[in-house]
């Protein structure tokens, strides 16, 4: 009786919620705005801008999606920032990630206001959640939203042990500060950790964020455990596939998330989520 943990589902429970609350600022004349940079042209990241594009018109935000070329500079590329900081009809930034060689994307995170960083990248917001910082800001969508998926399940996470294998800045890191600031006792296991499968093994809570197609294998959890997979990995086959062995590890397992299916809508529903939040925040905040 192991639970999927269905994303595209929750996702659409989460994305109605959203539409919900754009609804409501509609009838006080408020739509949130999102601003999308791609530069160059990756086909896999401009079907991913696509996709986030569609989405938020769906469901009623304004989407703004700039394409600049490969060739553009750091400072006409940081000029673009500049001026969605200053479009008061933007509430959320996100530049796709990875930006060509040459241009240097941290650098590029930093000028966008903490204010409409959507994507949580910036250090401030970074530095807040490492913090625990109370308040409101934005963090790091891939892992607020696996939080709303270990919520779906209503167990206690407080004293249990999470294991994130994976330490990406966009992933990983913010993922290990989030489990903590649930009170969990967080490891941190990445390529260089030593009897990586006896750490997995202790996870009540098992994230996996490295971009080996089926890393972790039935041997490598804890019976019973609760395994999300934020892999987005290609099997012989070309198919998506994730960082688990899922058919291997699923009769052993409490609960799980499939890829396709799982971690990736919940990305994207929380990105619109967290648009609409720093929407109604600016609003409380009275704009400044
Ligand atoms: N600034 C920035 N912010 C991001 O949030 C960001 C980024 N850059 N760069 C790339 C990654 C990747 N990412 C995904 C989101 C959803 C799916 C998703 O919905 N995947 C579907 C399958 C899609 C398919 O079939 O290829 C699923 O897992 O079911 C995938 C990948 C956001 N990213």
């Amino acid at each position: 009786m192991t639970t999927i943990i269905d994303g595209k589902q929750l996702a659409k429970d989460l994305n109605a919620q959203t539409q919900q609350r754009v609804a409501k600022l509609a009838e006080r004349g408020i739509t949130p705005g999102l601003a999308v940079i791609i530069v160059g042209d990756d086909p896999a990241s401009a079907l991913y801008v696509r996709n986030k594009h569609r989405k938020a018109v769906k469901l009623g935000i304004k989407s703004v999606v700039r394409e600049l070329p490969a060739t553009v500079s750091q400072a006409d590329l940081m000029g673009v920032v500049t001026e969605y900081n200053q479009d008061p009809t933007i509430n959320g930034i996100l530049v796709q990630s990875p930006l060509p060689r040459g241009l240097d994307e941290q650098a590029v995170v930093a000028a966008i206001d903490p204010k409409k960083d959507v994507d949580g990248f910036h250090p401030v917001n970074v530095g807040r959640l490492f913090n625990n910082l109370p308040g409101n800001y934005p963090v790091s969508c891939t892992p607020r939203g696996i939080m709303t998926m270990l919520a779906s399940l209503h167990i206690h996470l407080r004293g249990k042990h999470a294991v994130v294998v994976g330490r990406s800045r966009i992933v990983g890191r913010p993922m290990a500060a989030m489990l903590l600031n649930a009170d969990m006792t967080v490891t941190t296991a990445h390529v260089y950790t030593k009897h990586l499968s006896d750490v997995t093994r202790e996870a009540d809570v098992l994230v996996v964020a490295t971009g080996v197609a089926h890393l972790i294998k039935a041997n490598d959890v804890k019976p019973g455990a609760i395994v999300i997979d934020v892999g987005m990995d290609r099997d012989d086959q070309g198919k998506l596939t994730g960082d688990v062995d899922f058919d291997g590890v699923f009769d052993r397992v409490g609960a799980i998330t499939p890829v396709p299916g799982g971690v990736g809508p919940m990305t994207i529903a929380t990105l619109m989520q967290q648009t609409v939040d720093i929407c109604e925040w600016s609003e409380q905040r009275g704009n400044q």
